[in-house]
C-alpha cells in the first residue's frame, strides 16, 4: 500500500490554525501506545487497532523500562509508518525534538511540558497541538494558547499513568460544555468498552485509550467496540 500523510491538505481555519471541526472528527477513537503497554510487537497491535477503527493514534514511549535513543525512533518511525499507510494522524507524545525530526501530524503535551503557544511558534499552523487540562483554568489557559484539543482526565482510575491526577469523572466535562466551551475534547484515563457512554455523553468528542486496546487479546475488536459506542451514543 502507498504511504500517504493523512494531515496533507488538512483544512486550515482561515486563520492560523486547524479547522475545529477538523480535529473533532479525528478524536472519535484515540489509541494511545508505547511498547510498554503491549504484550505483542507494537506494529502488530497497531496494524490490529487500526484495522478495528481507531481514528488517532499517539505514539507515548513513557515508563519503567521505555525504549530511548535510537531504539525509540527506529519503532517511532515503524509506527509512523504503518499510521501514514492507513491515513491515521500519527501524534507524538511530550517528545517535541521527535516529533519535528519525523515530521509527525502533531504533539500531545500536559502541564508541565511547554506550552501550546511556543509550540505553535515551533511546529507551524497545521500541526495539531493537544492538551491535556484537569481544571477550568487549565482549560482556559490551553486554549488562549491555541490548543487544537484538550485531553481530560482521568475520568476513571488508570494504572497506566503512575502521576495521574485524582480520578474526576465526567464533571469537567460536562460543565465546560454547559458553559459553551465548544474545543474538541477527548476523556482520557481508565475508558474501557463498558464505561466509555457517559464520557460521550457527558460532551466529550471521542474517547482516548491505552489498555483498553493495547492490553486486549484483539486489539482488532476492542477498537471496533468503542468505535461501536460512539455510532450507539
Ligand atoms: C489524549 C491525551 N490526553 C491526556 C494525556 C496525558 O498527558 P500528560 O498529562 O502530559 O501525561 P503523559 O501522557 O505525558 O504521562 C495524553 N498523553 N493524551
Ligand atoms: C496517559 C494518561 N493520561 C491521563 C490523564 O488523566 O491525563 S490518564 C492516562 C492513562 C490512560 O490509560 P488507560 O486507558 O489504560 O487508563
Ligand atoms: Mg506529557
Amino acid at each position: 500500500m502507498s504511504e500517504r500523510n493523512p494531515l496533507s491538505g488538512s483544512p486550515l481555519s482561515g486563520g492560523e490554525r486547524l479547522d475545529s471541526e477538523y480535529v473533532r472528527g479525528l478524536l472519535k477513537v484515540y489509541f494511545i501506545m508505547g511498547s510498554i503497554n503491549c504484550r505483542r510487537p507494537a506494529a502488530e497491535v497497531l496494524k490490529e487497532a487500526i484495522a478495528g477503527g481507531v481514528t488517532i493514534f499517539q505514539f507515548r514511549e513513557k515508563g519503567t523500562g521505555a525504549l530511548t535513543g535510537a531504539a525509540k525512533l527506529d519503532l517511532a518511525r515503524e509506527l509512523q509508518g504503518i499510521c501514514r499507510a492507513h491515513g491515521v494522524p500519527f501524534i507524538v507524545n511530550d517528545d517535541i525534538d521527535l516529533a519535528i525530526a519525523l515530521d509527525a501530524d502533531g504533539v500531545h503535551v500536559g502541564q508541565d511540558d511547554e506550552p501550546a503557544r511556543i509550540l505553535r511558534e515551533q511546529l507551524g499552523s497545521d500541526k495539531i497541538i493537544g492538551v491535556s487540562a484537569h481544571t477550568p483554568e487549565e482549560v482556559r489557559q490551553a486554549i488562549a494558547d491555541g490548543a487544537d484539543y484538550l485531553g481530560i482526565g482521568p475520568v476513571y482510575p488508570t494504572s497506566s499513568k503512575d502521576d495521574a491526577r485524582p480520578v474526576q469523572g465526567t464533571v469537567l466535562i460536562e460543565s465546560l460544555r454547559r458553559e459553551g466551551i465548544s474545543i474538541p475534547i477527548v476523556g482520557i484515563g481508565g475508558i474501557t468498552v463498558n464505561n466509555a457512554l457517559p464520557v460521550l455523553a457527558a460532551g466529550a468528542d471521542g474517547i482516548s485509550v491505552i489498555s483498553a486496546i493495547a492490553s486486549a487479546s484483539s486489539p482488532r475488536l476492542a477498537a471496533a467496540e468503542l468505535a461501536n459506542q460512539e455510532e450507539r451514543e
